[in-house]
């Protein structure tokens, strides 16, 4: 409808538009949890019920270490199998083209849930610089999990997974890495009233079911309206 608006008047008014270009702003739920909490898991049943796009940092990460030709893929590599943190500029880059690639296939595509991200001080300054005038974070989803339950998920998926990371020497520094560096930026969200915590220890269906969970993303997707973005 804006677009409509703006186009009908853009053709009235070149000189003045032939500058300016719409972009869609995407609104944002961040989801972070420990290793194996299920993040993957619940977003693509959410994905499922309501109108988002599931993004994770980590499989977009895998996407492109597996690029033919990509200048990362070893670094990336190295990164995930002693379970770091890949620099930002790399994860930024690849969000904000996945984000800018969804909303230019399908313009009702803008409601995204970002899944393992931002999972340090690092990573939220990199957002702040490059997204945050061009996206609106309303919430973190968190998915609360005792390392222990996380650890025994993760070497049991890793029987199947094909993960260099789902085993314990990986898993011993994923969880350090969640717990020094993912946790405080976290804790920085709750204390800005942004965190929606659901209690991921139970079990897949329990945790999909949760009407605390719902009622936030059916009001999410019920509410949440297309807005755009000047670019000059
Ligand atoms: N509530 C649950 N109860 C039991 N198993 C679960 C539950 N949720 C997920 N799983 C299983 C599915 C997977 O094999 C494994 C990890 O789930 P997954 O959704 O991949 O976690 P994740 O995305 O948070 O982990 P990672 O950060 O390592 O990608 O645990
Ligand atoms: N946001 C991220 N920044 C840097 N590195 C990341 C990010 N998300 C994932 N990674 C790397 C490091 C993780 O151990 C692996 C796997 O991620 P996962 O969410 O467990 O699939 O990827
Ligand atoms: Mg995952």
């Amino acid at each position: 409808m804006i677009s409509r608006l703006v186009g009908n008047v853009s053709q009235k008014l070149p000189n003045l538009f032939h500058r300016v270009s719409l972009m869609m702003k995407p609104q944002v739920v961040f989801v972070l949890g420990g290793p194996g909490a299920g993040k993957g898991t619940q977003c693509s049943k959410i994905v499922g019920k309501y109108s988002f796009t599931h993004l994770s940092a980590g499989d977009l990460l895998r996407e492109e270490r597996a690029r033919e030709g990509s200048e990362y893929g070893g670094l990336i590599d190295t990164y995930i199998k002693e379970g770091k943190i890949v620099p930002v500029e790399i994860t930024i880059s690849l969000l904000k083209k996945a984000m800018e690639d969804t909303m230019k296939k399908d313009e009702q595509k803008f409601r995204f849930l970002i899944d393992g991200f931002p999972r340090n001080e690092d990573n939220l300054q990199g957002w702040k610089k490059a997204m945050d005038d061009n996206a609106d974070v309303k919430f973190v989803l968190f998915f609360d999990c005792s390392n222990e339950v996380c650890i025994n998920r993760c070497l049991e998926r890793g029987k199947n997974s094909g993960r260099t990371d789902d085993n314990r020497e990986s898993l011993t520094k994923r969880i350090q890495t969640y717990l020094q560096s993912t946790r405080p930026v976290i804790d920085l969200y709750e204390k800005q009233g942004k965190v929606r915590t659901v209690d991921a220890s139970r079990s897949v269906e329990e945790v999909s079911t949760c009407s605390h969970m719902l009622s936030l993303l059916l009001l999410a997707s019920r509410f949440w309206f297309k807005r755009h973005v000047i670019l000059f």
